[in-house]
Order: structure tokens, then C-alpha cells, then sequence
């Protein structure tokens, strides 16, 4: 069995305005994995998962779902994925249940009560099994749009920003839930703009940029690469310049000259901070506090994503 469950290769898409949403992208996402594609507004992350989808077309590349070629297998490749798309949009009058029956339907699959009632007790919806549509909050309607994305037991589920405008206690429940998910052996891909969300949920990230991958690395590898550490100085007496005797340091003195803060790399075995401490007495400098602080995965992408838009 391929440890791959998606494989994405040179995924372009022009669409018919001219825009090029996505340039020949390449993406393998692994079995059992909870993947977070991370990306500013705009970035291509919607228009990748519809072309997986089958809702777009793709202008050039391949995907293959679990080996299936989503253009020559399409019914096949689709029956695999569960989508839970952005936007809210359900049957108003439909009660709970038939919402969700019908999308196994829509598959062509038989029908599944002993399936449907667990997807509706894992979502706390089986109380509000009978409830029309229209009844329920936001919350809930959300939550039965994931009761139809699995309701035909999909291999891979697609969440297109499943916590966008969702109060905390709410989001809280989409984590637990979404790692229930993984644990039952869903794979899981995300998208999100919400740099926490992918900190929280991720196995591995991936971040998207003006419709280019910028990289894909499991999360503890990429804040342990790309992660960079500060060390700052509290001044006994504020100074107005940095000294000559420092300029060789990547060193920046706050703006009311109290605090000097040195920027180094977490990989570096020598930080340097022996010497640099050495030489700020040399200088005359006393201190009295030190701090050191370590960039989070917002700095690292904010870093990425403004380097590739420079
Ligand atoms: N049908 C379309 N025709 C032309 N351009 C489109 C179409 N659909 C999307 N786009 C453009 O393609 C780009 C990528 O859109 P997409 O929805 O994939 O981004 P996204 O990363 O999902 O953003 P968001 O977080 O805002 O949902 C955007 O600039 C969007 O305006």
C-alpha cells in the first residue's frame, strides 16, 4: 500500500479571467496524517482542495487519490474524500438526519443508520437528529456539515477553514473532533489562516503563497529550523548608540536606548552569547535583566510569506 494518500504533481490552474491560482504544485500527503495547509487570503488553498475535488478543473498536473487518477477515476477518487466546504449552505427545511442520509445517497452507496447515528453521536447531533435545519445555530450547522462529509466513510477529509468565524468553545470541539477523526484512521487536510490552528493540529504544514508551495515540514522540524532566538539586555543606564566596540553583533538597541536584543539561530551550537556578553562589559555596559525568547510559527510564517511576496 502507497504511504501516500494524495499525490499531487505539477498542479497548475489558470482560471478563465487569466488569474493563475496555482503554479505546478507538488504535495504528497501521507496516510493517517493530519496535514495543515497554511496561506494568507487568496493564496490558492481553496482552489487546490476543489480541483482534488473534482469541482475544478486543473490546468496541467496530476492527483492521484490512493492511487486513482482523479481525471480517469473520478467516482472513485471522489468516493474517498469528504469535503467540508467553507460556506454554510444546507436545506433549511430538511431535518438532521435526511441531510445527512441523503449526501451517503449521493454516493450511490446503501443506506447506513447504524453509520449515520455514530457520525451524529460523535458530533453531539444525535439529539438534534429530527431538528430542521433551519432551527440550528451556526455551530451546529457546521457540525452537520461534517456529519455529511463522512456520512459516506471517506478515506481522506478535506476541512476548508473549518474554524473561520467560530467562537473559542466551539473551535476547541472542531480540534477534539478532528483528532478523534485521525485516530479512527482518517486522513485529514486542512486549510486555515489561523497560524495557531496549525500549531495545535498539525503533524505537518504546508504553506501556500501566491498559488506556490513554499514548503511542506512536520511542525517540529520547521520551528526547529527556521526558528530563531533573542536574547535581550535590560541597561542599567539607557545609551544612545551602539557602541563601536558591538558593531560587529546583530544587535538593536530599543528606541529609548534601555534594552539591547541579539538575534541568533536556534541551530547555531555556538550562539555566541558568551562572547557578546564578554565584550558588552568590555564596552561598560552593565545590565540588569536578561531575556531570551523564541520566534513562533506566526513570526517564521510571516517571515516565508512576505520574503516570497518581496
Ligand atoms: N472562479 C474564479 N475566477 C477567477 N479567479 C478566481 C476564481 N476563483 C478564485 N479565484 C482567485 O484565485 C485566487 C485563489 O483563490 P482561493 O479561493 O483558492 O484562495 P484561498 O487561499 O482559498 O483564499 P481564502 O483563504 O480567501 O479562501 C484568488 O485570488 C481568487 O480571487
Amino acid at each position: 500500500m502507497n504511504e501516500n494518500i494524495l499525490s499531487i504533481s505539477g498542479l497548475s490552474k489558470s482560471y478563465a479571467s487569466g488569474f493563475q491560482a496555482l503554479r505546478s504544485v507538488d504535495l504528497q500527503i501521507r496516510r493517517g496524517e493530519i496535514f495543515a495547509l497554511l496561506g494568507p487570503n487568496g493564496a490558492g488553498k481553496t482552489t487546490l482542495i476543489s480541483i482534488v475535488c473534482g469541482i475544478v478543473n486543473a490546468s496541467a498536473g496530476r492527483v492521484l487519490v490512493d492511487g486513482h487518477d482523479i481525471s480517469t477515476d473520478y467516482r472513485t477518487t471522489r468516493s474517498i474524500i469528504g469535503l467540508v466546504p467553507q460556506e454554510l449552505t444546507v436545506e433549511a427545511f430538511e431535518t438532521v438526519w435526511n441531510t445527512v442520509s441523503l449526501s451517503r445517497g449521493l454516493f450511490g452507496l446503501s443506506p447506513k443508520p447504524a453509520h449515520i447515528e455514530k457520525v451524529l453521536r460523535d458530533l453531539s447531533l444525535w439529539d438534534k437528529k429530527d431538528s430542521p435545519m433551519r432551527t440550528l445555530s451556526g455551530g451546529m450547522k457546521r457540525r452537520v456539515l461534517i456529519a455529511k462529509a463522512l456520512s459516506h466513510e471517506p478515506k481522506l477529509l478535506f476541512l476548508d477553514e473549518p474554524t473561520a468565524g467560530v467562537d473559542v468553545a466551539l473551535r476547541q470541539d472542531m480540534w477534539a473532533l478532528v483528532r478523534r477523526l485521525r485516530d479512527s484512521g482518517v486522513t485529514i487536510v486542512l486549510t486555515t489562516h489561523y497560524i495557531d490552528e496549525a500549531e495545535e493540529m498539525a503533524d505537518r504544514i504546508g504553506v501556500i503563497s501566491k498559488g506556490a508551495i513554499v514548503l511542506v515540514e512536520q511542525k517540529a522540524e520547521l520551528m526547529r529550523k527556521l526558528g530563531r532566538k533573542q536574547l535581550t539586555l535590560h541597561l542599567v543606564r539607557p545609551l544612545e548608540k551602539l557602541p563601536v566596540a558591538l558593531a560587529a553583533y546583530p544587535l538593536a538597541l530599543s528606541v529609548d536606548g534601555t534594552q539591547l536584543t541579539y538575534t541568533y539561530d536556534e541551530r547555531g551550537e555556538h550562539s555566541g552569547i558568551a562572547q557578546l556578553l564578554q565584550d558588552v562589559e568590555g564596552a561598560g555596559i552593565a545590565f540588569k535583566d536578561l531575556q531570551t525568547s523564541q520566534s513562533s510559527l506566526e513570526d517564521i510564517f510571516v517571515d516565508l510569506v512576505t520574503e516570497k511576496t518581496a
